[in-house]
């Protein structure tokens, strides 16, 4: 027998979010929900939306409520940056008791702020990186509103499991970095022993698994209920992160039908032939579509977006003044293009930090008469850390002036979300630099220091100063910062120039993969197909020996865009951007239509309204001259349909309304006039205009006036006009 949950999910995979109602009572209850009072529902059109979406009006006041402390009438306009984990840091108290939290300095959504208009009160909603029991959620969720602004998203651990590592991690990442199920199946069978997912691994392989699926679905439902109960949704701006809560703008779309929604995807977005293997392709487009704004880092990701949705859903965009829309159902998709940047005044505080110029002169004898290249990455699969260490090896071999001389430092920071197939690379790395130190190391000399632990922003920026070439040879990567804060960090800071760590000009060197979203970005870096171990070799070699002048020139060019375009200018852009998309949203007519993932808000101009049955009912009545035009595909026979001839039924509703002498009915069509006379052709009072009126039948011309008037058609006659 199914568990009730069980048919919830199924509820949920038929597209019946209703039915599964708001979070279950001990969801609710963990929530945290700062004493809420109930918020009137939004209506974006009086009395049309509640008919349409079908949603329960008297919903627990839980996921219809807003935070009492939120000042009721909010005048100020307020950001709500939603992801999957808030900028937080969670720590145990030393005795046990209770939690302290800090601001996590290092997440870009906090970042994010300098970006943000003074007036504009921005508040977080997320996960928190920590494992909060449940008896203490409340009183956490308490403390970081108060204390922080932040909403936490506590969901339960089978559901963050089968969400997180199961759909996140083995399912969409591995797919947007690229990797498709079959290509790892071998490995990924030993390797999902070692998943977190112990309640419901995915189908073999990494295949797709409608169960994580739904898991994904129903945890974004969750991060639904939370905004729910802060926002403001006249007053407020919501910003989406990455490809975690992609489902998440359906839902508050459904809700608040013209809610100002941007969605930034962090990931790469994959070319369309990898995308379309994904069985839920259609829904993920649609969700996403239900925002205001859709960011990427580059355009390679943007186009690939497009053409998925031009090929999935036949949707086509236009591109005005530099400006990229998709036209949805009457609303404007705009599409950004703008890669993050780093935040300098951070960086830039900790290369001013006492301990750093002490970590640099130790760094310093260490290397002393070594040439360092620098590898900083995230210990996961697509990060290319073993081409890096072969194509290493090989420029030792290549160029033996470098054996002794050379040393490759590489960071690798252990991640949370482990991923496909982590252990196997792990030990493919080990035996690799294992390898190389035992052929070309000697005492005094490791030819590869590798780092698997994570290191502090004042030891990795030490470690910055002293390299003279940084390598990226991820093999996907949605953007990569590393290549950024090397730059900042080789250029220092007047008081660093000042003291003997930074001597000479200014100079930095970058080796980096042409599949990584920063790429584009620095045209002054060396750029590499990682694939190819013999050519990355051999940029290696080239990056350190050439002339400091050439290194010199390259370091300014790249200082000069990365310290103006840092994570400020993208998200003040950013946010301009959802402004000027969202600007008629209050002037637009809204409905929303469709169950499920083909929920959508129709958008038109004021002056249309939506007919109402028996208005339109009455009107007929009433009337003594009626003139009624009806379109052809999706009006009379259904878009979907293979066969387009129209239904006897069809037919003889029309003869029905030809038949009264009030009426005048005309099809208008696009389609040719042959087909649309002989499908009609047992209509003889029907009316047809046919390719977009190029050809009309059932009209006379009467004294020079094309006058339409009803006519038996004794023999087809087209008139051209
Ligand atoms: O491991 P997850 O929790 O699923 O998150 C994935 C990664 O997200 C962040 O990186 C991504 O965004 C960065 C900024 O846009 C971008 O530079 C990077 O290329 C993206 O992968 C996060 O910084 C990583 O630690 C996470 O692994």
């Amino acid at each position: 027998m199914m568990s009730r949950s069980y048919t919830n999910l199924l509820d949920l995979a038929e597209g019946n979010f209703a039915a599964l109602g708001p979070a279950s009572g001990g969801a609710r209850r963990r929530s945290g929900s700062f004493g809420m009072k109930r918020m009137s529902r939004v209506m974006t059109v009086p009395g049309t939306l509640s008919e349409l979406d079908g949603e329960d009006e008297s919903e627990p006041a839980a996921t219809n409520s807003v935070a009492s402390d939120v000042p009721s009438s909010v005048s100020g306009e307020r950001l709500l940056v939603v992801s999957n984990q808030l900028p937080i840091v969670a720590r145990r108290r030393p005795d046990g008791r209770g939690w302290s939290f800090s601001w996590d300095d290092d997440s870009l959504l906090l970042q994010l702020r300098d970006g943000i208009p003074d007036e504009m009160e921005v508040l977080f909603v997320g996960g928190v990186r920590a494992d909060i029991p449940l008896a203490e959620q409340d009183e956490v969720s308490q403390a970081l509103y108060d204390r922080f602004r932040c909403v936490a998203v506590f969901l339960p651990e089978s559901l963050h499991d089968r969400f997180y590592h199961s759909f996140c991690k083995r399912q969409l990442w591995p797919l947007f970095h690229y990797m498709l199920p079959f290509a790892s199946s071998a490995s990924t069978a030993t390797s999902s022993s070692s998943s977190s997912s112990s309640s419901a691994p995915p189908a073999g392989n990494g295949r797709f698994d409608r169960g994580s699926w739904e898991a994904y679905v129903l945890a974004n439902k969750f991060f639904f209920e939370k905004v729910v109960e802060v926002i403001n949704p006249e007053d407020d701006y919501v910003w989406v992160h990455d490809y975690h809560l992609m489902a998440l703008p359906t839902f508050l779309r459904r809700r608040f039908n013209r809610l100002r929604i941007g969605f930034f995807l962090h990931s790469p977005f994959p070319s369309s032939e990898i995308y379309r293997t994904l069985p839920v392709r259609e829904e993920i487009l649609k969700a996403l579509l239900n925002c205001d704004l859709i960011g990427f880092h580059t355009f390679d990701y943007a186009r690939h977006f497009l053409s998925c949705c031009s090929r999935m859903l036949g949707i086509e965009y236009q591109s005005k003044r530099g400006y990229i829309g998709l036209e949805y159902f009457g609303r404007t998709v705009g599409i950004k293009i703008m890669p993050v940047g780093i935040h300098m005044d951070q960086l830039q505080a900790v290369l001013c930090l006492p301990d750093r110029q002490w970590r640099v002169s130790e760094l310093q004898q260490q290397f002393e008469g070594k040439t360092v290249l620098l590898g900083v990455d995230d210990m996961d699969i697509f990060k290319g850390i073993n081409l890096k260490l072969l194509a290493f090896e090989n420029m030792l071999r290549t160029h033996p002036k470098w054996q002794g001389r050379a040393v490759l430092v590489q960071i690798a920071k252990p991640v949370r979300g482990k991923g496909k197939d982590l252990e196997a690379i792990e030990a493919e790395i080990r035996e690799s630099y294992n390898r190389i130190n035992g052929e070309f190391g000697r005492s005094g000399y490791s030819p590869v220091v590798f780092i698997d632990r994570d290191v502090s922003s004042v030891e990795k920026s030490a470690y910055y100063t002293i390299a003279e070439c940084v390598v990226v040879t991820a093999v996907r990567d949605g953007m990569n910062l590393t290549p950024y804060e090397y730059i900042v960090c080789r250029q220092g800071t007047p008081r660093s120039e000042s003291s003997s760590e930074v001597t000479g000009p200014k100079k930095s060197m970058l080796v980096v993969s042409e599949f990584i979203g920063c790429s584009p970005s620095l045209s002054g870096a060396i750029r590499v197909n990682p694939w190819n171990v013999e050519a990355t070799a051999e940029a290696m070699n080239e990056a350190i020996s050439l002339s400091d002048q050439e290194k010199q020139l390259r370091h300014e060019k790249h200082y000069r865009y990365v310290s103006t375009h840092d994570v400020a200018y993208w998200s003040k852009s950013f946010i301009q951007d959802l402004e000027r998309a969202c600007k008629d949203h209050f002037r637009r007519t809204c409905w929303g239509i469709g169950l499920g993932f083909g929920f959508r808000v129709v958008a038109l101009d004021p002056h249309f309204t939506k007919l109402n049955m028996d208005s339109i009912v009455m009107a007929y009545e009433r009337s003594e001259s009626r003139a009624i035009f009806l379109d052809y595909d999706g009006t009379l026979v259904p878009q979907t349909s293979i066969n387009k001839t129209p239904s006897s039924e069809v037919l003889r509703i029309i003869n029905t309304l030809c038949s009264d002498k009030r009426n005048i009915v005309f099809i208008v069509s696009g389609r040719g006039r042959d087909k649309l006379g002989e499908w009609f052709s047992s209509c003889p009072k029907l009316g047809i205009a046919a390719e977009h009126g190029y050809f009309l039948s059932g009209v006379e011309m009467k004294s020079g006036k094309r006058t339409p008037r009803l006519r038996t058609l004794d023999g087809w006659k087209w008139l051209n006009q």
